[in-house]
């Protein structure tokens, strides 16, 4: 698909290069990744796919230009951004071609129509994680090759150095300072996935639309340290890490929020789905039989992640359902919105919260 807009030169390539590495978030450096290949191709369309270790698709960010006439006749480029949450609205023509670069481990192209839909692959390390795709209608010339290529170097390089500095060292979570840099955001795109599915055209997307957030503790952790030494605390956070890990789904988030406090933000459909997945974490830690150390048990709290309220207000609510847990004897996870109903918390007008 040819472009009628003005492509910037090597210049404007390197400026948006430099203002790429200028970005300190990972999921808008995803988006200038897009903004720079778009124009240096001539296309209106680009995308970049993220997988996973197996190759499954876990988002896709889609970026499309147009150009728009203003009310008093002024040409003006207007861009748009997409994000989509799981693979399940992936065209077969892309799946297809995808696959082919994981097993060809090098750029691909397939006809479709007049045009070609090409596709590059993403490589952090040696690892495939991501693949760029775009559509136009004519082949990669060698010189475009070696620039697209040369970007997605910077990009893929700058990416992980970023990515390093948002996690968690010994678990490698994504740390604190990453959700309260990123909270606005997230928030953000809570609120275009719940309107999103209930959007027409996502009638058979399966995507829960209420989304849910828990801070999750591990009890007696001073004791653990005290008792077995810090190296072992750290091994337990470690597993506790794991098992959490393998508890939720790939797409939910799970931080690393203090010393030993984990926040999860997992989609659900209802409070009941919600109260499983969260008891279903319990419920593995409790059972695990931690090396040495034994039987540890978490406590945690919960509450509905509205992209309606503050996100701190959100955190409130589900630290003060943890106290409340806390406080009733360790290793059970509480709801917010039922301690309130049942009189353990009381919600004051500012919104913050008093324990009976
Ligand atoms: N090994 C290890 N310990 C840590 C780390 N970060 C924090 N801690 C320890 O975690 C402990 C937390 O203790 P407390 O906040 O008193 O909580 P607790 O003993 O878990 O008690 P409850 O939460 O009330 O069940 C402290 O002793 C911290 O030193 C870490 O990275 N590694």
């Amino acid at each position: 698909m040819p472009t009628h807009l003005t492509e910037p030169g090597l210049p404007g390539i390197l400026k948006k290069l430099g203002s790429m590495t200028a970005i300190r978030d990972t999921y808008l450096v995803e988006q200038s990744l897009l903004r720079t290949l778009g124009p240096l191709l001539g296309v209106l369309e680009t995308s970049l796919y993220r997988v996973d270790d197996n190759g499954v698709v876990l988002r896709a960010l889609h970026h499309a230009r147009t150009m728009v006439t203003e009310e008093d006749g002024v040409q003006r480029v207007a861009e748009r951004v997409e994000e989509i949450a799981n693979d399940q609205n992936i065209p077969s023509a892309v799946r297809e071609l995808l696959d082919n670069v994981r097993l060809l481990g090098k750029p691909c192209r397939r006809k479709t129509g007049n045009d070609l839909l090409i596709c590059y692959p993403l490589r952090g390390g040696n690892e495939l994680c991501g693949y760029f795709v775009f559509q136009r209608d004519r082949e990669v010339t060698p010189v475009e090759d070696a620039i697209v290529n040369g970007v997605l170097e910077v990009f893929t390089n700058y990416y992980e150095l970023l990515d390093t500095s948002q996690r968690d060292q010994l678990t490698g979570l994504l740390n604190r300072y990453s959700l309260e840099t990123n909270l606005d955001r997230l928030w953000n795109l809570l609120s275009i996935r719940i309107h999103d599915s209930e959007n027409e055209n996502s009638r058979r997307d399966k995507t829960p639309k209420t989304y849910w957030l828990g801070v999750l503790d591990i009890d007696h952790f001073k004791s653990i340290n005290d008792t077995y030494g810090h190296i072992m605390g750290d091994e337990v956070l470690i597993l506790v890490t794991r098992l959490l890990q393998s508890s939720f789904r790939q797409s939910d988030l799970l931080y690393r929020y203090g010393g030993e406090e984990f926040i999860a933000i997992i989609a659900a459909n209802d409070l009941e789905s919600a109260t499983l997945a969260f008891e279903r974490a319990r419920k593995k830690i409790e059972e695990f039989q931690f090396p040495q150390v034994g039987h540890v048990t978490i406590s945690g709290g919960f509450s509905g992640a509205d992209p309606r309220v503050l996100p701190q207000e959100v955190i409130n609510r589900a630290d003060s359902s943890l106290y409340a847990a806390k406080h009733a004897g360790r290793n059970r996870i509480f709801h917010y919105d039922t301690l309130v109903k049942e009189g353990v918390l009381k919600e004051v007008a500012s919104g913050s919260i008093d324990l009976f």
